[in-house]
């Protein structure tokens, strides 16, 4: 896999997939470990961020601290499934701004529809996370990352729980520039595009509406 993808390699990260991937875990579980996974991916997407030193007491010395200085953040989840990826990014970068951007894929053509978009009014001079727990086709993320370089976003990554080798492919052929991490790399896409062997559909689990 090209290095423009990080795959989260641990063995808690694989037991807590392996738990979404069942068919017998509830919303509430499946909800908060994809809460807990997303912190992780967030930490890892953040590991390149500028820092600035300022001088500090402790009770015991005066030392060197650290503050996140450089470029604001955007977290963008593609709704509805990105949604459950927004909290845990947001313990990780408090002072991020969220956009939302709705997509659905058509069952028929399998083709991404946009019904949704607001974004912050200073989205161009952010560094922008797109959140959506499943990377299939690659359609959706693929056409919400252009709608956000359209509005003049320049710095994307994109954070998916579980991606198919044929999303990651379309992303790195359409946007090249945009580093992926994923906490799973699964085995490739069904006749009806689903990631195998996947979880099923994200947002049906995580909000209980199958
Ligand atoms: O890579 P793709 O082939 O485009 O598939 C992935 C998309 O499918 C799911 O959303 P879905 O269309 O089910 O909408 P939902 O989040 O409202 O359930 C998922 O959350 C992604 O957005
Ligand atoms: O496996 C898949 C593919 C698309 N969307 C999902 O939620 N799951
Ligand atoms: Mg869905």
């Amino acid at each position: 896999m090209q290095e423009s993808v990080k795959v989260l390699d641990h063995p808690v990260i694989k037991h807590k997939i392996s738990i979404l991937r069942d068919i017998n875990t509830g919303s509430t579980e499946f909800r908060s470990i994809i809460k807990e996974i997303s912190i992780i991916l967030a930490y890892e997407a953040t590991k390149d961020l500028d820092l600035e030193e300022f001088e500090l007491e402790t009770p015991v010395a005066t030392t060197t601290g650290y503050r996140i200085s450089g470029k604001k953040l955007g977290i963008v989840p593609i709704l509805r499934a990105g949604l459950g990826m927004v909290d845990g990014v947001l313990e990780v970068l408090p002072a991020a701004k969220i956009g939302h951007i709705g997509m659905y894929r058509d069952e028929e053509t399998l083709q991404p529809v946009e019904y949704y978009s607001k974004l912050p009014n200073d989205v161009e001079n952010r560094d922008i996370m797109v959140v959506d727990p499943m990377l299939a086709t690659g359609g959706s993320a693929c056409d919400a990352i252009g709608r956000l370089k359209e509005k003049g976003c320049k710095d994307i990554k994109l954070l998916s729980i579980i991606a198919a080798p044929e999303g990651v492919k379309k992303l790195h052929e359409e946007h090249p520039d945009v580093e992926i991490f994923i906490a799973q790399l699964d085995e490739g896409l069904n006749e009806n595009s689903y990631i195998v062997p996947g979880l099923g559909d994200a947002g049906d689990r995580l909000f209980g509406t199958k």
